[in-house]
């Protein structure tokens, strides 16, 4: 109102004892004033389009209601001339113009990507890379780091996440398997923690596995080369000997169990975390998981933290979740949600029964070997018992379960990595999010065990823009569920046998029938 009160009178001479009750009639009524009621109702419109519509029938307003009231009296020899306003609208009817037409152009472009955003006010995409620089003044390093990577371009989710967390908005996300996910919430990342700084942890990544966080922590150091940031992986030895109470990191990368045992045990302070990544969202909002998620959640209690959800597939109640716990956050979905990729060529394979599968594997081995294949099943009993039919067959063969150490799970990862092991047997800790490069094959011994389980597994091969194969045995116990692996294949553009689109749909939720144990040597 100071200010209001020095605009009105400026410049004139005005007897404020004469007409002090004039004034107060004016200041009361200002304060009344339906623009601040509008300026709320702008805040919460969609999009810029409607903000502005809301802004000009502001103006328009502004200009109504001084002349009612009266303000013109003292507006006229103060204020802008006609000549001035007019130019003023002239500029905002210019300014709005431009405005439409870059919503126009953001459009176009996301359409041309398969882009589909939700929320208000959505920052436009990145057309590239170099744009990084030009819009956000990305320090060097990264820029280099990136051109050193062979990223030339940014991926749909790279294009679109990275804006929105640059500008400081929560996010949720969902793009396909293998289409750059990591990158999308590193880079921003970086680019806001700008170099290292002592007092706190000041980022944390969760990843629903070591395996996961290990690579994470990897990719992280990748593109923070040639920078002093502290990265951090939590390891048990972290975990046991760490004095936590001195801790501080720029980003610390963990699994939900072991952070909040260092929250539990060892109170580790995350209060000043200033971003949260949830990568594979889903899977740590799922039932076991919850609650260590609640808990970070909570523990990260500054309140200007920036939160952001990654995954492939996004089930109805972790976007209710994402709402409830994020404020103005942005909705980014590339392609369809929940779809696998389209570069994974997907084949059905009906072997009839445990016998059956053994024989099929060994012959399509025997006839065309493609290294890597990963092979999943769905327990680590079977993932043993595939292992021993397999190892003496004269494949270079691994296996992958929660039931090795560390180092046995570490070894296997990098063996299979390096090529030293051409068929990895593993149960469904290495499904998500796992960047196995150049996989050729994903076999699903057995059926997954949903539709997320499925679109993640097939997933480890045919990513950034690869070609990839996934062949699926199914048995009789699978035959309910066939339907809804149909649905998968054909939204991403394979061939269905019609009779396939025919068969019911079933709830399809941790199907793990009893199977007859993997073995050819006959039941005594
Ligand atoms: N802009 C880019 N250009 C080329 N390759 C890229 C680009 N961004 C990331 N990649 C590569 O793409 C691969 C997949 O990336 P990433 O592991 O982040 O995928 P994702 O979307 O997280 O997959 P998932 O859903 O399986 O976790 C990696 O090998 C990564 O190095």
């Amino acid at each position: 109102m100071a200010n209001d009160s020095s605009f009105l009178f400026s410049g004139i001479r005005f007897d404020r004892k004469k007409f002090g009750a004039d004034i107060a009639r004016f200041q009361k009524k200002d304060t009344d004033n339906s623009l601040a009621k509008i300026q709320s109702v702008a805040e919460d419109e969609e999009s810029e389009e409607t903000k502005e519509a809301v802004s000009a029938k502001k103006r328009k307003r502004k200009r109504t209601s001084s002349a009612v009231e009266g303000f013109s009296v003292f507006r006229t020899s103060t204020s802008k001339s006609n000549d001035e306003i007019q130019a003023d609208d002239d500029e905002s009817i210019r300014l709005k113009k431009e405005q439409n037409k870059q919503l126009e152009r953001d459009a176009l472009f996301r359409k041309n990507h398969n882009i589909h955003v939700s929320g208000y006010n959505v920052p436009s995409p990145l057309q590239s890379f170099d744009e990084l620089k030009t819009r956000y003044k990305c320090p060097s390093y990264l820029l280099r780091n990136l051109r050193e990577l062979g990223f030339r371009e940014p991926t749909p989710i790279q294009r679109q996440a990275i804006p929105v967390l640059l500008h400081g908005r929560e996010c949720f996300a969902c793009a396909p398997t293998g289409s750059g996910k990591t990158l999308a919430f590193v880079c921003p990342m970086l680019m806001k923690l700008k170099v290292h700084a002592k007092g706190g942890i000041r980022a944390v990544i969760i990843c629903h596995s070591r395996e996961l966080s290990t690579q994470t922590y990897r990719e992280c150091k990748k593109l923070a080369k040639g920078k002093k940031f502290h990265i951090k992986l939590m390891t048990k030895n972290l975990l046991r000997n760490a004095d936590f109470s001195k801790f501080s990191c720029d980003i610390l990368i963990s699994t939900p169990l072991r952070l909040r045992l260092a929250i539990r045990k060892k109170k580790i302070d995350l209060s000043r975390v200033e971003y949260l990544v949830l990568d594979e969202s889903d899977k740590l909002f799922e039932p076991g998981l919850f609650k260590q998620i609640d808990s970070i959640i909570k523990a990260c209690s500054n309140p200007s933290i920036i939160r952001s959800l990654f995954s492939a597939t996004l089930p109805d109640f972790v976007e209710d979740r994402a709402r409830e716990l994020m404020h103005d956050a942005v909705r980014v979905i590339v392609g369809r949600k929940n779809m696998a990729s389209e570069t994974i060529k997907q084949k059905l394979v009906f072997t009839g029964s445990e016998e059956g599968k053994l024989l099929a594997i060994r012959q399509s081995f025997a006839e065309s070997l493609n290294p890597p294949v990963l092979v999943f099943v769905q327990s680590k009993e079977r993932a043993k018992e595939l292992y021993g039919e397999l190892a003496f067959d004269n494949i270079r063969v691994d296996v992958i379960h929660s039931d090795l150490s560390q180092e046995e799970r570490e070894n296997a990862v990098d063996n299979f990595r390096a090529g030293k092991t051409w068929v990895l047997i593993a149960t469904d800790v290495v499904a998500r999010g796992m960047d196995f490069k150049g996989i050729n094959c994903v076999i699903n011994y057995d059926f997954p065990d949903s539709a997320s389980a499925y679109v993640h597994r097939i997933g480890r091969s045919g990513r950034a823009g690869r070609n990839g194969e996934a062949i699926t045995f199914y048995t009789e116990e699978d035959i309910p569920f066939l339907r809804n692996v149909a649905n998968l294949m054909s939204s991403s553009g394979c061939e269905v046998p019609s009779w396939l689109m025919e068969l019911q749909k079933k709830k399809w939720k941790k199907h793990r029938p009893k199977r007859d144990s993997i073995s050819t040597k006959p039941d005594l």
